[in-house]
């Protein structure tokens, strides 16, 4: 958010005010949507200039005659601090309102961070900076603790200066503006605040104005919390000239108090006496409670928490605990810091007590953070994971790799995956009957109970209450990354089929869709086919094992069957990661214990998400992840429009190689030649078809006709048809594309397909040859959205509308050494090479390679990823990792 932040404000006589900066006040705060950021608070930041008139100060020497900015500092501290709001933005508004209330202040900027924000992806801050002035007036009444009260001398002399107004203790009340004219009261006229206009009488305060803008319509007023105490302070307590004002006790925050207590300047003379004479002041009973004293008043009546419930000891979550227990060590050396402040200030014994209590309570809170963990593990811990791992990977000085750790679940998993096979049928049948989250009392619409049709009733285990944090329904939706694969039947139908199906799963949507990578296999018995993987961005309602039990389903539904250990496979689909979420159960494990090391996995997802990060233990950047994976020789090529491409004519020729200079299948050594695919078994109940279409590139820079069997041909306009009554089929556990199929045959998901298809832009993960890579001229999305239900903020790109297609196509600039010979990039001065309509192919470069993007625009070779490891991405991102040219903007405007 830009902002003119500090850039100065002409005063009523034209000249320019002069400005009170004051920078990184600081508090923890509980503002926040997330139910955590309620719960444990975060660290919030303002900096605020305040304009003025500082001359009369100036001239007398006379604090008294300005502001005190130790005041503002404590008025902005209050709000950080103070009543939990939902917006940055509210947070803001209230500290303006609050500096406002200062008739000497003409304007101020406010800019509130967030450094600790919920985002799961590597950020610095969240800044809100507004400007708020006598008539663009905040939105928001002043606080009532806000230290409105201005010495005698400032307002007997500010009419000098034209800037009186009111400056009652005003509690904050709900902004009524444009917003919501229609619930107005007549009885409360808009008011304008008028610089000009004389003090309110301290007996009959005014109500804090409002904008003009505000239509005199009935209004409901919700007294805010901020309320509790709105009637404006004694008229002894408003006139007390130059004495420090505090709010009282009650109402200010616990914080709030503590750093009044720091400063000394939360005594009042007769608590200074009471303390001279040996003993404790009283503490009034609050009024309002903050939220982790009302925590802590909890936890006080829980029973002592009983170790290990119910979560086992994981190393994962150890490490969660470790960077919470960290987050409170530090909380700790705080208030080791402040004591040992307030022992500098030397105060009395009776003081120092007082302030030991605290930091004991304190401590004690920290305790019962942690115990409730256990205790309520639910909820709070998913939000609170993001904020834990990227506090650690701050703490760490960034998202270097963690050195590489075996997997510390290995033989946790190594004897479930042999209970699974030892018992495959059972672990078929517990599948089947994994029935949806709603059987365990959540409100999970996944799927129906009814139409299931499990082989036995629901095992009791999931009529239970939720088990562990892998039960939880999350209150908004959670990134989640899926991954799939296939090297039985008809691999990219069934792929392409199963990206439909889980866009179609109640509360989980697939936000974008990876390359399809042709990959080795890797572990499982040696002669085995090919895989085809993909990786989905998806987002989810559903709990993470809800969503587990949904990917499990829907392999069931294309023929799944364990026989032996990472043996070949009609559908794989794994979670591999659920928000930030770091644990493991007996049945469940995210991030996927095993995605850290799967260029299968890493690579597709990096194409769609080059700045991911996996989160936990071997977690990192996802492109630097790929890039050293073991299997990263295994990535045969990526397929572009596999979603979209329309389904090869029976008996085609086998597409003929591009005429592109490089080698043809029959010149590239035997040795690099990805294995054929078995024939096609297609679970669809569609006719296989010969083998046709894209071109592959192989290791050494060969290419090879190959094609799997895909969906139908699209109709005019690209569309795919899709049958109403088949697109509204229930769920049942049938085969796709059979009678009472669950699944519709992946067609009737695939919508519109816009025609011509040509590349979405993919990243050049690897350095080979870089200056001969061309740019692509004109590429475009390839995906559609796989449910026409889910139109815009779905996360697909526009589909069907070949203008908006145009429109949407990426902008591409250079990121490195222009490659010989072309023009300056830019959306219109493209390399020659290239395509257009997905007709012509992709031209050879200088080296004799064939192109990045080669014949049908359909399929890409990895350089890097095939024969020798030429090169590996840098941790600084992808940007640099690109090496010539390279989209850097796709369809959304998003970073390439
Ligand atoms: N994040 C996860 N994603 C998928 N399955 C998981 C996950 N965590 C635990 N599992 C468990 O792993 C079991 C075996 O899964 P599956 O048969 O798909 O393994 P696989 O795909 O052959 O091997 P791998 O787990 O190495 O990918 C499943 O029954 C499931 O309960
Ligand atoms: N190339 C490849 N190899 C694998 C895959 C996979 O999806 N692709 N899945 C496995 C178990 O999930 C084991 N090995």
């Amino acid at each position: 958010m830009t902002t003119a932040f500090g850039t100065g404000v002409t005063g009523p006589d034209g000249r320019s005010l002069d400005q009170v900066r004051l920078t990184g006040v600081n508090a923890r705060g509980y503002h926040g949507v997330l139910p955590s950021e309620r719960r444990t608070g975060q660290d919030f930041q303002a900096d605020v200039v305040l304009y003025l008139d500082t001359r009369p100060a100036a001239a007398g020497d006379d604090l008294a005659r300005t502001v005190s900015y130790a005041d503002v500092a404590r008025d902005v501290h209050d709000v950080l601090a103070g009543e939990a709001a939902d917006l940055v933005e509210t947070v803001a508004e209230r500290i303006a309102a609050a500096v406002l209330a200062r008739p000497q202040i003409e304007a101020v900027d406010v800019r509130v961070h967030k450094p600790q924000a919920p985002i799961p992806v590597p950020f610095t801050d969240v800044e809100v900076a507004i400007r708020r002035d006598r008539t663009h007036v905040p939105v928001v009444a002043a606080p009532a603790t806000a230290s409105a009260v201005e010495p005698v001398v400032a307002q007997a002399e500010a009419q000098d200066f034209r800037t009186e107004a009111a400056a009652e203790p005003l509690s904050y009340e709900p902004y009524v503006g444009d917003l919501a004219p229609q619930e107005l009261e007549p009885a409360e006229p808009a008011r304008r605040a008028d610089v000009f206009e004389a003090a309110a009488q301290p007996e009959a305060p005014e109500p804090m104005p409002v904008p003009e803008l505000i239509a005199p319509e009935p209004v409901q007023v919700v007294p805010a919390a901020w309320d509790l105490q709105s009637e404006p302070a004694p008229a002894e307590q408003r006139d007390l000239p130059k004495e420090p004002v505090f709010p009282a006790e009650e109402l200010r925050s616990e914080p709030v108090q503590q750093y009044e207590s720091l400063q000394g300047l939360d005594q009042r003379p007769d608590q200074h006496q009471d303390q001279h004479q040996g003993q404790l002041p009283s503490r009034e009973p609050r009024q309002e409670q903050p939220a982790f004293e009302q925590q802590y008043d909890q936890f006080a009546q829980q029973p002592e928490p009983q170790q290990g419930q119910p979560f086992e000891p994981q190393a994962q979550f150890d490490q969660g605990q470790q960077f919470e227990q960290s987050q409170q060590f530090d909380q700790g050396q705080q208030f080791d810091q402040a004591q040992q402040f307030e022992q500098n200030q030397s105060f009395d014994q009776a003081q120092q007590f007082e302030q030991s209590q605290q930091f004991e309570q304190n401590q004690q809170f920290d305790q019962s953070q942690q115990f409730e963990q256990p205790q309520q593990p639910q909820q709070a811990q998913q939000f609170e994971q993001p904020q834990q791992f990227e506090q650690a990977a701050f703490e760490q000085g960034g998202y270097e790799q963690p050195p590489r750790q075996t997997d510390p679940q290995a033989n946790h998993y190594d004897q479930l995956f042999d209970q699974q096979y030892d018992q495959s049928d059972m672990e078929r049948t517990r599948v089947a009957a994994a029935v949806p989250d709603s059987a365990v009392g959540q409100p999970e619409q996944y799927p129906a109970a009814e139409q299931f049709q499990p082989a036995q009733a629901p095992a009791e285990e999931y009529r239970e209450e939720p088990r562990d944090r892998f039960d939880e329904v999350p209150a908004g939706y959670v990134d989640v990354v899926i991954a799939i694969g296939a090297n039985l039947g008809d691999p990219q139908a069934t792929m392409r089929s199963a990206v439909a199906e889980l866009d179609r799963v109640p509360g989980l949507q697939i936000t974008d869709v990876s390359p399809l990578a042709r990959t080795a296999a890797v572990g499982g018995p040696e002669e085995q086919p090919d895989y085809l993987n993909a990786v989905l961005l998806a987002r989810t309602t559903l709990s993470a094992r809800g969503l587990l039990h949904a990917c499990q389903e829907i392999e069931n539904v294309h023929g799944r069957t364990r026989e032996e250990r990472w043996g070949p496979r009609t559908l794989d689909v794994d979670l591999i990661t659920y928000g930030t979420l770091t644990d493991s159960a007996d049945d469940i494990e995210v991030p996927h214990p095993r995605a850290h090391e799967r260029a299968f996995v890493l690579e597709p997802w990096s194409q769609i998400a080059p700045d991911a990060v996996l989160p936990g233990l071997g977690g990192g950047p996802v492109a630097q992840l790929a890039a050293t994976a073991p299997d990263r020789t295994g990535i045969r090529w990526l397929a572009l429009d596999w979603l979209t491409d329309p389904e090869p004519e029976q008996g085609a020729a086998a597409a003929e190689p591009a005429d592109d200079g490089g080698r043809t299948v029959q010149d590239a050594p035997a040795a690099e030649l990805p294995p054929a695919l078995p024939p096609s078994v297609p679970p669809s109940g569609r006719p296989p078809v010969s083998p046709g279409g894209p071109v592959v590139e192989v290791p050494g820079g060969g290419s090879q006709p190959q094609a799997y069997p895909s969906g139908p041909t699209p109709g005019p306009g690209g569309s795919v048809p899709i049958p109403p009554q088949q697109a509204a089929a229930p769920r049942t556990a049938a085969p796709a594309g059979m009678p009472g199929s669950a699944v519709p045959p992946p067609e009737e998901a695939l919508v519109p397909a816009p025609a011509p298809l040509a590349p979405r832009a993919v990243r050049d993960t690897a350095h080979e040859a870089p200056e001969h890579e061309p740019l692509p001229q004109q590429a475009k999305p390839v995906f559609a959205p796989v449910n026409p239900s889910r139109q815009p903020g779905s996360g697909f790109p526009p589909a069907g509308n070949g203008a908006a297609q145009e429109q949407a196509a990426p902008v591409f600039a250079p990121v490195g050494t222009p490659p010989n010979g072309l023009p300056d990039a830019g959306p219109a001065g493209g390399a020659p090479h290239g395509h257009q309509n997905g007709q012509q192919h992709g031209q050879n470069g200088q080296n004799g390679h064939p192109t990045a993007y080669d014949s049908d625009h359909t399929v890409i070779r990895v350089p890097g990823f095939v024969g020798e490891q030429r090169s590996v991405a840098p941790a600084d991102g992808p940007i640099d990792s690109v090496p010539s040219w390279a989209p850097v903007r796709d369809e959304r405007g998003r970073d390439a």
